[in-house]
């Protein structure tokens, strides 16, 4: 087959495309049968899903799927939630295209500035990323629980659009957030090689936001891994080993892409929950070596199970510890997609110990079964407890891919399918 007749073939039909703006127009969710998957969709929709083009050093911002979901995990994140200070719909829309049009722009490596200048206004890009590469750049949106309702009442008149398991994550014992460390209307998760590339991004979409919305929490992230080896986390050991490998489609579909229960605009969407957990790095670093690989389950130096050789070889439950957090992580029998940063927030002042932890972030289907209860057992019998705490917590729900002359939020806020 041809390029052409390929993309041809990728492409939906005129009249599926009019049934499926009925069923975006309506809020209404697509049936199982029929019109099979929503990822499937997605792929149909909007072609093939982001592979970085290597010498060019970008990652595509379309596609059926937003990017810096699976892509392979950048050095750095920022991360940030807003909440919109606006009642009205068309400032919000008018916002969305502005940070999609910025997305882009930061994702192919150019300057939002590219084109305009004018010696009497402030410049339009801040211009720390001149000069420098795309850098990986992706940029994730998500929506709160606030986005759709507010006081009980409909926000923008889509309450009714809401997601069928976008709430605040309930609380847990041993939960002690830092003082607006939560939730959000909006969150913008931001990844690239270059520090300096994902901050400018941020900083420019906050500057564009003034008026429309407000920065409620931030967070800054790292994570180095050598070629083809499973980066550590703050305590020293391997961090992702049993994640989902990002080649396998079905098994996405499974466990990370929305289900045809959700409203229409999820079609390639997810769910992104996120917790800052401090890890208290001075008790960890004064225990011994069979207390931390007890607390994990795994060895410290392989990554491999116990009872095990290798890093990838099988778990074997009875093996580890009852207490074990990946003896409880499994047997929940429920995985998520994990794509967590470590990240240093200087020095704790009322203890003088250091102020770190992981930036956990988890994609996943359905956060009411595969998220939150593997989250109450941890908060109830992790060993890990005795290390860390939380500090963060907000869930969003991550609308599915933008086709080119779109933007993020379109499918949500006019009810159309891009
Ligand atoms: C609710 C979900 C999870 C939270 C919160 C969490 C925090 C957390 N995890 C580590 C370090 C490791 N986690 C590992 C495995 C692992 N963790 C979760 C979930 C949460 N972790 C899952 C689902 C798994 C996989 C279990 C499995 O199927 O085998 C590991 C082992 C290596 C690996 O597979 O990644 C480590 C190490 C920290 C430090 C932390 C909070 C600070
Ligand atoms: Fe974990």
């Amino acid at each position: 087959m041809n390029k052409e007749a390929a993309t041809e073939k990728n492409k939906i039909s005129r009249r599926e495309l009019l049934k499926l703006s009925a069923f975006a127009g309506a809020g209404i969710a697509v049936g199982a049968s029929g019109l099979g998957t929503f990822s499937m969709f997605a792929d149909q929709l909007f072609g093939k899903t982001q592979n970085a083009s290597a010498n060019e050093m970008t990652v595509p911002f379309y596609g059926a799927h937003q990017a810096g979901i699976i892509h392979p995990q950048q050095t750095y994140s920022y991360t940030a939630s807003f909440n919109l200070l606006t009642e009205s719909k068309s400032d919000v829309i008018k916002l969305f295209k502005k940070w999609t049009e910025m997305a882009e722009t930061f994702s192919k490596g150019n300057s939002y500035a590219k084109g305009f200048s004018n010696d009497w206004l402030p410049p339009k890009d801040t211009g720390e990323a001149n000069d420098l590469s795309a850098a990986h750049l992706t940029v994730t949106f998500g929506f709160g629980p606030g986005f759709f309702q507010k006081n009980g009442l409909s926000r923008y008149g889509i309450g009714h659009l809401k997601p069928k398991h976008l709430k605040s994550i309930p609380s847990m014992p041993g939960d002690d957030f830092e003082d607006g460390f939560t939730g959000g209307d909006v969150c913008i998760q931001i990844c690239a090689s270059i520090q300096q590339v994902a901050f400018h991004a941020l900083r420019n979409f906050i500057k564009n936001s003034i008026g429309t919305a407000e920065v409620n929490w931030m967070q800054a992230g790292f994570l180095n891994a050598s070629e083809g080896k499973t980066g550590r986390n703050l305590f020293g050991f391997k961090d992702g080993t049993a994640n989902l490998s990002p080649k396998d489609k079905p098994k996405q579909n499974k466990i990370i892409w929305a289900d045809e229960k959700e409203p229409s605009w999820m079609i390639g969407g997810t769910y992104m929950a996120v917790r800052k957990i401090r890890m208290f790095l001075e008790v960890w670093d004064r225990s011994s070596l069979k207390d931390q690989e007890d607390t994990f389950g795994r060895k410290k130096d392989s990554g491999a199970p116990f009872g095990q050789i290798h890093e990838k070889d099988p778990v074997l439950l009875n093996k580890m510890p009852v207490d074990s957090h990946v003896r409880l992580a499994k047997s929940t029998k429920q995985e998520i997609f994990r794509r967590a940063y470590s990240y240093t927030d200087g020095v704790d002042p009322k203890t003088g110990s250091i102020n770190a932890g992981l930036f956990f972030v988890s994609f996943q289907q359905n956060p009411d079964k595969q998220f939150i209860p593997m989250l109450k057992l941890m908060s109830q019998k992790d060993k890990l407890n005795e290390y860390t705490k939380h500090v963060g917590s907000a869930m969003f729900a991550c609308p599915g891919g933008i086709k080119k002359g779109g933007y993020v939020g379109q499918r949500l806020l006019e009810g159309t399918l891009f």
